[in-house]
C-alpha cells in the first residue's frame, strides 16, 4: 500500500524558473512543483501544501518555527507516514537542524532542494523531490532525525552543510559523510545517527549573534552586540578553538553578565576543544565558562543556542546541548 506523505513547499530554486529575457532565476506566481502531482502519485499518496514561497535567504527562525508548527499539527491530526519539505539550499541546513532539534516524532522528515531551477537544462529539482519522497516512504528512515536528501545522498540535518556555491553535489557532511544513498531501485542506509534530544519550545523571542573570529580581531563588535541586547553569542574560533588575546577580556565580561558564549571551530573539519593553555587558548576559555559545541558549524551552533535560550529551562537545555 502507498504511504501518505505530507509535502510542504517553502520556495527556493527548486520552485523557481529562469527568466527567458533577463536570465535571472526568480520565483514565479505559481510554484512549478505544484504541477508535478501526476509524476509523484506512483510513489506515495501526497498531501501537498505551500507554507510560503520564499527564497531561502529570506527565511528566519520565525518561518522555521511556523514550519515546526505545521509539521506538528499534521502529525497529530492526520495519519501521515512521512514529511517532505522543499526548500532553498542557501539556508536549508539551518531549517533542517531547527526541525531536528524541535520536532518530536519518529516518522521521517526529509528536506530537499535544487541547484538548478525548474526550467533549466539539467534541472535537479523534480529528481531530488522524487528521491526525498522515496526516502520518506522508507521504513529504514524512521527514527533517524531530520534528513537532507539531494543528489542521490542522504545526510543528517546535524552534519550536512552546503559546500559549493553552484555544483549539484553541494551538500556534504564533512568528516562523517552521508548516512545512506538512493539508487534507481533502493533506498539504502549504511549508518545510523546517534541518539538525539528534542527541545520543545513555544516561541522564538531571544537573539543570538554569530561572529567569525579572525587574526587581529578587535573586541568592539562583541562589545556592541551586548549593547544591542543579544542574548547569546557564537564564535567561530580559530583552529581547535582559540581566539586572539584581544578578545579575552570582553569574553570574560560577557560571561559575567550571564550571556552564554559558544565556541565552534571555523575549520571545515574537526571539533573545537579545550586544548591550548596560552592566552586566548581553548583551555583558558573553557575555565572562563565558554561553552563548546560538539562539531556543529557556526550557523547550527547559533540555532542550537537560540533554541536552548527559548526553552522553558534554558540552563538545562544548554547543559544538554553543549555538554563537552
Ligand atoms: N539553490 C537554491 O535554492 C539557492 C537559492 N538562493 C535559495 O536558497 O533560495
Amino acid at each position: 500500500m502507498l504511504k501518505s506523505i505530507l509535502l510542504i513547499h517553502t520556495g527556493g530554486t527548486i520552485s523557481m524558473q529562469i527568466h527567458s529575457d533577463s536570465g535571472a532565476v526568480v520565483p514565479t506566481e505559481n510554484n512549478p512543483l505544484t504541477f508535478e502531482g501526476d509524476k509523484l502519485k506512483q510513489y506515495a499518496n501526497v498531501i501537498e501544501i505551500e507554507a510560503f514561497n520564499l527564497p531561502s535567504p529570506h527565511i528566519t527562525p520565525k518561518e522555521m518555527f511556523l514550519l515546526k508548527q505545521i509539521v506538528d499539527k499534521y502529525i497529530q491530526e492526520q495519519n501521515i507516514d512521512g514529511v517532505v519539505i522543499t526548500h532553498g539550499t542557501d539556508t536549508l541546513e539551518e531549517t533542517a537542524y531547527f526541525l531536528d532539534l524541535t520536532v518530536d516524532t519518529t516518522i521521517p522528515i526529509v528536506l530537499t532542494g535544487a541547484m538548478r531551477s525548474s526550467n533549466e537544462i539539467g534541472s535537479d529539482g523534480l529528481y531530488n523531490l522524487v528521491s526525498a519522497i522515496k526516502v520518506a516512504c522508507s521504513d529504514d528512515a524512521k527514527n533517524k532525525g531530520v534528513l537532507v536528501v539531494l543528489n542521490d545522498e542522504i545526510h543528517t540535518a546535524e552534519n550536512v552543510t552546503k559546500t559549493h556555491a553552484s555544483n549539484v553535489s553541494t551538500f556534504q557532511s564533512p568528516q562523517y559523510g552521508p548516512i545512506g544513498f538512493i539508487s534507481k531501485s533502493i533506498v539504502h542506509f549504511h549508518h545510523s545517527p546517534n541518539h538525539r534530544t528534542v527541545f520543545p519550545i513555544q516561541n522564538i523571542t531571544k537573539r543570538v549573534a554569530l561572529f567569525k573570529v579572525y587574526a587581529g580581531m578587535e573586541p568592539d563588535l562583541l562589545e556592541s552586540s551586548i549593547e544591542l541586547g543579544y542574548d547569546g553569542i557564537v564564535l567561530e574560533g580559530l583552529g581547535q578553538g582559540n581566539v586572539p588575546p584581544s578578545l579575552v577580556s570582553i569574553i570574560e565580561d560577557i560571561i559575567k553578565k550571564d550571556i552564554p558564549i559558544v565556541l565552534v571551530s571555523r575549520c571545515f573539519n574537526g571539533i573545537a576543544q579545550d586544548v591550548y593553555g596560552y592566552v586566548g587558548g581553548g583551555k583558558v576559555l573553557k575555565k572562563q565558562g565558554v561553552l563548546f559545541a560538539q562539531g556543529l558549524n557556526g550557523q547550527k551552533a547559533r540555532l542550537a543556542l537560540l533554541i536552548a535560550l527559548n526553552h522553558p529551562n534554558p540552563k538545562n537545555a544548554i547543559d544538554q546541548i553543549f555538554s563537552i
